[in-house]
């Protein structure tokens, strides 16, 4: 028998997601979604904006700007709030898809330096100045032998990568890959967290991560409900909405006010086991936090040290934009990535630079064909801080550092604006450790637990079953 009621905290994506599929799988069900803030949706901020003295429109994202299309969980969610023509994709053909940039300052004294493009296909691989450094480490790989001690149950992924395919390797590409996911520094973040993929393929393959991914796996069954999205996203890349990423909380959180068993509780705080004052003392049986781990500990008298085990990495949003075209501001193409120096994390603060409008320039009005050479405007997004700690920053000080990226320097924008994220550095351990964090009835979930991704936390939000 499903329970009467099921208190959901946090209305970010995963509560949202969580609200969402329990108020359809449960109808019976009394569902309370609560959350601190006036406004639901966590990270995801999706802004349209009027540029000062004209009538073009810019849509700015603080969070996640684009979504893969092998994520089931969120095409399911397009298909079932009937999102499908919010939908812009990039084809897998596009320079914006293809050209994937890496920075590597000259200071760093590495063999590769200055701007790279990412080898997309083998003939680009084969043309590329990364080709001896790439190619000997998945050679090198592919033929090593198993290298990892039996006890060893997780390690870092700079550990792993380094492991398996040597130094340079992991601090050039396994580190600027780690900037842009998590924005933290690939010594201090699990593998087995936040690659499960490559763990699991190291172990297909016999002790080779190559072996492993050239070795099929079995296929797995799954029950989405997707219409006909797969064959949407046949070809795509990359995908966002006309309106940003928020149109999915928006789309969710209308479904939610519009149900008859869910009940939305905004600007309100939850003890989970004690009252005090103005706070709101949970009466359901079910509780499902999808807080962040230090918030969910927070609001518990019983101390779990788990909860408090990872790091949290802070990292600066800036949205810069141009008024000239993307061609006179940087290359064609998704945006570039720097590694980790060498020396440790000092100097310039930037984690990466992302080039909005190559693979988001429908989302602005107008919308301008050839848009490369002829908008009018170009968006581009600064990432800083994270593993470089709290700092100082200021926007003459980036147009400085990607004029030293770009080869030329940038006008003064004609607008920004600043966000702040924060993303969980799962640490080593962090699997077994959620294993040991189990309750009554409470479900644990959210970015704190699985992936960061939205697909994950959309994913979290699905998978509880009451
Ligand atoms: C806003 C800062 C974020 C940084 N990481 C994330 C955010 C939201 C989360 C994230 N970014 C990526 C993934 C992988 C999943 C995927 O869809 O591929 C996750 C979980 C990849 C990614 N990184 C950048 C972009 C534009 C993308 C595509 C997905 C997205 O729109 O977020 C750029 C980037 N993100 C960060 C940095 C430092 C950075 C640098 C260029 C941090």
């Amino acid at each position: 028998m499903p329970p009467q009621h099921v208190a959901v905290l946090g209305g970010g994506l995963t509560g949202l997601s969580s609200a969402f599929h329990l108020s359809r799988r449960y109808p019976s069900t009394q569902i309370t979604l609560i959350e601190r803030q006036k406004r639901l949706g966590g990270w995801v901020r999706s802004e349209r904006v009027v540029l000062p003295g004209t009538t073009t429109s810019v849509l700015l994202e603080a969070g996640p700007r684009t979504l893969r299309p092998h994520g089931k969980s969120v095409l399911e969610l397009i298909h079932l709030l009937n999102l499908r023509d919010e939908v812009i994709t990039v084809p897998k053909s596009a320079t914006a898809a293809k050209a994937r940039f890496l920075y590597v300052p000259k200071m760093y004294g590495d063999k590769i330096e200055g701007m790279q493009t990412l080898p997309s296909s083998i003939v680009s691989l084969l043309g590329s100045p990364l080709f001896p450094t790439l190619l000997q480490a998945v050679v090198g790989e592919f033929f090593g032998r198993r290298n990892r001690p039996p006890d060893v149950l997780d390690e870092s992924v700079d550990a792993f990568l380094t492991r398996r395919f040597g130094e340079s390797f992991a601090r050039i590409f396994g580190s600027a890959l780690v900037h842009g996911i998590y924005a933290a520094d690939s010594r201090q973040l699990s593998t087995r967290a936040a690659f499960p993929s490559l763990w699991e393929a190291e172990e297909r393959g016999g002790g080779s991560v190559v072996r492993g991914f050239l070795r099929k796996k079995a296929p797995v069954e799954d029950d989405y409900e997707l219409g006909n999205m797969l064959d949407v996203m046949k070809d795509v890349s990359v995908y966002s909405f006309r309106d940003g990423i928020q149109t999915l909380t928006n789309a969710l959180e209308s479904y939610l006010v519009a149900r008859d068993n869910v009940r939305i509780l905004r600007e309100t705080n939850v003890s989970l086991l004690e009252k005090t004052g103005d706070t709101c003392k949970l009466s359901s049986s079910h509780v499902v936090s999808a807080l962040p781990l230090a918030a969910l500990q927070s609001i518990s008298s019983v101390f779990i040290p788990h909860l408090t085990a990872n790091p949290m990495s802070t990292v600066d949003v800036v949205n810069l934009v141009f008024r000239a075209p993307p061609s006179e501001i940087h290359p064609e193409g998704f945006g570039y990535l720097i590694p980790r120096p060498p020396t440790g994390y000092a100097g310039c603060r930037i984690l990466g630079v992302v080039f909005d409008s190559c693979s988001l320039h429908e989302q602005d009005k107008p919308n301008v064909e050839d848009y490369y050479h002829k908008s009018e405007y170009t968006k581009v997004t600064v990432m800083l801080g994270g593993p470089y700690g709290r700092g100082e920053w200021t926007v003459p000080g980036i147009l400085d550092e990607m004029e030293v990226h770009l080869g030329r320097r940038p006008p003064r924008p004609v607008y920004w604006q600043h966000h702040e994220g924060r993303i969980p550095t799962p640490t080593p351990g962090h699997f077994t450790r959620m294993k040991e964090v189990v309750g009554d009835n409470i479900f644990i979930i959210g970015s704190g637990v699985g992936g960061v991704s939205v697909v994950d936390c959309v994913f979290a939000g699905r998978e509880v079953y009451l």
